[in-house]
């Protein structure tokens, strides 16, 4: 029988790539999560478009290996933001791996932020929240200030990211930005004075070149 998403088989997947793109082994819980994850992803996606891409070695190579990707780049503590999460990728991935952090996963459409409320609620992820607004407005709203780390994969240009990103971020916080190749060239027009570093990574199946933009203000407070 093909393999489906969330199976033993699926989990298989995860687990090899995940070794290849971190070096260590993921916990059983973690895997069981992700895979808890990927199902709701492809049950919601008949109802709620979340997403292109249901192949089943394609969700977990180009979400869920994907967003496993930068959390090796998280903070030792403090709160994360994910801008622009959809289908809760990468905060989903985040949390699990992380359950000392604070997650909060932002998205403008009403039905992603339900569908990721859901995940949560199913994983028992007490310190993640899902927010349905626009990252723009959580300038005004008090509490959503001061983040570790802020977070995006797939949002916008670099440029527009970082100035709704730095209002919310703390003096010593990180911004990075998941991309495709483009990443490498993309230029900060209007934001000197961060620091930045490219990292680029291949999917482990083949699946093609992604790249993380750290930035963090210069110089980076110790
Ligand atoms: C291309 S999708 C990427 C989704 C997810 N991060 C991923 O990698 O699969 C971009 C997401 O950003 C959301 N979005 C666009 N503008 C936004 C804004 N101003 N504030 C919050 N979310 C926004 C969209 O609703 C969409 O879900």
């Amino acid at each position: 029988m093909a393999m489906q998403v969330g199976d033993d088989a699926w989990c298989d997947v995860v687990k090899t790539g995940a070794v290849k793109m971190l070096g260590a082994a993921l916990d059983e819980r973690v895997v069981k999560g992700l895979a808890f994850h990927a199902n709701s992803l492809m049950l919601w996606n008949g109802k709620v478009n979340l997403t292109s891409i249901t192949d089943p070695l394609q969700v977990a190579e180009k979400h869920v290996l994907d967003a496993l990707a930068v959390t090796p780049f998280l903070p030792k503590a403090g709160r994360v933001l994910d801008v622009g999460t959809g289908g809760g990728f990468p905060g989903i991935a985040m949390a699990l791996m992380r359950p000392d952090l604070d997650v909060v996963m932002v998205d403008s459409v009403h039905k992603k932020t339900v569908f990721v409320r859901e995940v949560i609620r199913g994983l028992r992820l007490e310190r993640a929240q899902a927010l349905h607004a626009r990252v723009e407005s959580l300038q005004k709203n008090d509490g959503c200030q001061g983040f570790s780390c802020i977070v995006s994969r797939a949002f916008t240009a670099l440029g527009r990211f970082v100035e709704m990103g730095l209002p919310l971020l703390h003096p010593s916080g990180t911004i990075l930005a998941m991309k495709g190749p483009e990443g490498t060239t993309e230029s900060l027009p209007s934001c000197e004075g961060l620091e930045k570093d490219v990292f680029c990574y291949d999917l482990p199946f083949g699946g093609g070149e992604r790249v993380i933009v750290r930035l963090r203000r210069s110089p980076y407070p110790v």
